[in-house]
């Protein structure tokens, strides 16, 4: 199979954690016999030092003629410690996530048995830990007018949502749940917000469609706290844009890390696969970022792509390197592995070559740690 990828690297860490998924990728090509056509595109910091715009039309071009793309995180200290910077990362993500029309942010969280003795969660509450975020992307707080007085003495942020706006992700997040086990749980703030109460009234319309699903609704404050208490309640987990930000950053702490978080971003045009976490500055060049959120946003890819066999043996290859404890610093501050090290042993077992040849490999491979 033929298909052409579009890579943004980004800032920080985004270009080392995309780095290892481009192995994976590789690797896949490799044993498959696929042939994946790279394109990379500027975006973010990264964009503006170099063209002036957080996002070239370049890259947006390249985005449109691509089969999927490839994103690593954007981001840098010197435009978030300055409030009054015009010019801005972040802009060129909110932009290209509108432009291509990606208005439903699909967001796994599962845990790994392996990696339940490190959470700070009791293991009892992570068994059977496996949800999905559907986050809306691309109204909300975010992209309502914005305003701020030229004396920084005032501003403000305009929420708004329209009907079919919130019908759209809505039904993207009802025909997953029935592939699921067919609960929803819509996340709101409706005993207080306006758009919240539009958001219950449409699901409510919606939820007539599918009989078969059962609906709860959660104010977003309880739902931070149940996320924790009692995690495995959850199975599609519905939210507008901001809510469903804030509470996937939460829900990945019960995973072990940030860097574990895996997201497709789906809707009118090619879809964008990243890593939840962000561009982690203080990491930038020191191959200790978890690269695992990016490999496994690869794999959502490949699903994307229709290459089942090939997304569920990278999910299987993560799993496998989880389980042998070849984890990065942010799961075991003690024994851990590098970024890199981490990408090459799923790619190894991608191609094939591990596990089997492992004692060969590990020796190898151990003498690349900090320990
Ligand atoms: N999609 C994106 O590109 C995206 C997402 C979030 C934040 N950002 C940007 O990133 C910059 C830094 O923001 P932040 O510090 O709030 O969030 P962040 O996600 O970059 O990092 C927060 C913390 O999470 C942990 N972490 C994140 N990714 C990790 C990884 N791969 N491996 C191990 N640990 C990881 C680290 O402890 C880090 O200090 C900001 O400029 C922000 O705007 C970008
Ligand atoms: C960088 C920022 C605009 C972005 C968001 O809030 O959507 C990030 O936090 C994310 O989760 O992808
Ligand atoms: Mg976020």
């Amino acid at each position: 199979m033929e298909k052409k990828i579009a890579v943004i690297l980004g800032d920080g860490i985004g270009p080392e954690v995309t780095n290892q998924s481009l192995k994976v990728l590789n690797a896949i090509a490799e044993r498959f016999e696929h042939h994946f056509e790279y394109t990379y595109g500027l975006m973010g910091a990264d964009a503006i030092d170099k063209t002036g715009s957080p996002l070239p039309d370049e890259t947006l071009a390249i985005c449109l003629e691509s089969d999927a793309i490839l994103f690593g995180a954007i981001g840098d200290p010197k435009y978030d410690n300055d409030p009054t910077a015009k010019v801005r990362p972040e802009q060129g993500l909110l932009k290209l996530r509108k432009s291509l029309g990606l208005f439903a942010n699909i967001r796994p969280v599962a845990t790994f048995p392996s990696l339940h003795h490190l959470s700070p969660l009791k293991s009892d509450r992570l068994e059977d830990v496996d949800f999905v975020v559907y986050r809306e992307l691309t109204g909300g707080i975010y992209f309502g007018e914005k305003k701020v007085d030229a004396a920084y003495t005032e501003a403000s942020d305009l929420c708004s949502y329209n009907k079919s706006e919130i019908e759209r992700i809505s039904h993207h997040a009802f025909k997953a749940t029935q592939q699921r086990k067919k609960h929803l749980t819509l996340v709101d703030k409706a005993n207080v917000l306006e758009t919240s109460r539009l958001w219950r009234k449409v699901v409510q319309e919606v939820a007539k469609q599918y009989p078969d699903v059962q609906v709860d609704y959660l104010f977003v404050d309880n739902a931070a706290m149940q996320l924790i208490v009692n995690p495995k309640q959850f199975d599609v987990m519905l939210t507008e844009n901001m809510f469903g930000d804030i509470l996937s950053d939460e829900a990945s702490v019960i995973t072990g890390s940030l860097g574990m978080l895996p997201s497709a971003s789906v809707g009118a045009t090619t879809a964008l696969f990243e890593p939840i976490h962000g561009s982690y500055p203080q990491a930038a060049g020191k191959d200790i970022a978890n690269p695992v959120g990016s490999i496994l946003s690869t794999a959502m890819l490949l699903d994307h792509l229709g290459l089942f066999t090939e997304a569920s043996l990278v999910r299987d290859a993560v799993a496998w390197t989880l389980e042998s404890k070849f984890v990065t610093k942010d799961i075991d501050p003690i024994n851990y592995y590098f970024t890199s090290t981490i990408g090459d042993l799923v790619s190894e077992y991608v191609a094939g070559r591990l596990p089997n040849d492992v004692n060969r490999i590990n020796i190898e491979l151990r003498k690349s740690t900090l320990i």
